[in-house]
């Protein structure tokens, strides 16, 4: 599959509906995770700090940003690849993952094991308590693999996801290269970070970032108390050449923000299950509608769509696309500009 035959396939008419479809099945996206994870879930009724705590179930999912977002465009049908950095010996969670989802699996293996990261899911209140370990270091000749994988990937894939923290001892100057690297082929980067990794990555100037709201003030550099500071900062992003800008912000919903035009999405309320991976989804969602050809608010209401059904889950995986297509009418789009 070359790359412009991908291109009319994904601004066809008939791809423009929101359920999967097997146009999906010809899409190429990539996903760059450096600091994958195996997110150990446990469930603790009133879960308390300083105390004992009795766990009452656990689950191992293996995650870390690039790999959710896979596993949700997988789910939804769409052909993904994905690399970044995996330990040799913890390697076959993940192994099996991206077989049983039909993820292309590129991952460079290094000596070690995968950090677990830890999910304290209390309840009744759902509310979550991440705990995220720094990883495994790699070497520069690690990153030179790396590399050589990101460009075999570039020969067919259009679009990469560079995303989640960097293990300690990375190059601050990791997502930029990427992204400068990647901008320069024409491929569309999507850039979702933090730190003065993300900080150096946005100034290489990606198509699209997703920070939530704590990423976006630590990004800007000041508190962001209401929409109006949320606008601004989001200007001066979108002024200095980002070519898409999306804010989450929990339960409160997102603004996306495209050339002159400005959303505000508020998703339903519902019943939360767990709230990891839910800005993933939303990543995996907006990057789906792009590739049908959706306007900005279709694409922010099938993001919003994808993270909402996520959140019934424990574990990277989405409910069918007829749950997905159904949750879209409830999901409100105030125009802040157009
Ligand atoms: N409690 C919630 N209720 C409803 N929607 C939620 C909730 N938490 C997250 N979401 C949805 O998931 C999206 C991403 O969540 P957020 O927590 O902002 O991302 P991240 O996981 O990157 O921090 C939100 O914009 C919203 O659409
Ligand atoms: O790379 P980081 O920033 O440590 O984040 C890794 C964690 O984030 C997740 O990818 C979930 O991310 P989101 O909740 O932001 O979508 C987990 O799977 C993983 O444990």
């Amino acid at each position: 599959m070359d790359n412009r035959e991908t291109m009319d396939t994904e601004t066809s008419a008939d791809t423009r509906a929101t359920g999967a479809s097997d146009a999906d099945a010809t899409v190429r996206v990539a996903t760059v995770t450096l600091n994958p994870a195996i997110d150990q879930t446990i469930s603790i009724p009133n879960f308390a700090a300083g105390q004992v705590n009795r766990v009452e179930w656990e689950q191992a999912d293996p995650g870390g940003k690039g790999v959710n977002v896979a596993a949700f465009l997988a789910d939804f049908g769409c052909a993904v690849s994905v690399t970044g950095f995996l330990g040799t010996d913890n390697i076959e969670i993940f192994r099996n993952f991206f077989a049983e989802k039909g993820i292309a699996d590129r991952f460079v293996t290094v000596p070690g094991r995968t950090r677990a990261n830890v999910k304290i899911l209390d309840t009744p209140s759902k509310r979550i308590t991440d705990i995220n370990l720094p990883g495994l270091a790699f070497s520069a000749e690690n990153l030179t693999w790396l590399r050589g994988a990101i460009d075999t990937l570039s020969i067919d894939h259009d679009w990469f996801v560079l995303s989640g923290s960097t293990p300690s001892g990375t190059p601050d100057t990791v997502y930029a290269d990427m992204v400068a690297d990647l901008g320069g082929r024409g491929k569309k980067v999507v850039l979702d970070a933090s730190g003065p990794a993300f900080a150096q990555g946005v100034a290489a100037l990606p198509h699209a970032i997703k920070p939530n709201l704590e990423e976006l003030e630590e990004l800007v550099g000041r508190e962001l108390p209401d929409e109006a500071a949320i606008l601004t900062a989001i200007e001066e992003l979108i002024d200095r050449g980002i070519g898409c800008v999306v804010v989450s912000m929990g339960a409160d919903g997102a603004i996306f923000a495209e050339g002159t035009t400005r959303l505000a999405v508020r998703p339903p309320a519902v019943i939360v299950r767990s709230t990891v991976g839910a800005g993933d989804a939303m990543v995996a969602g907006f990057i789906l509608g792009k590739l049908r050809g959706l306007d900005l608010e279709g694409c922010a209401k099938l993001a919003t769509a994808f993270s909402l059904g996520t959140l019934t889950t424990v574990g990277p995986h989405l409910p069918p696309p007829e749950t997905i297509e159904k949750s879209i009418g409830e999901i409100d789009v105030r125009v802040i500009a157009r």
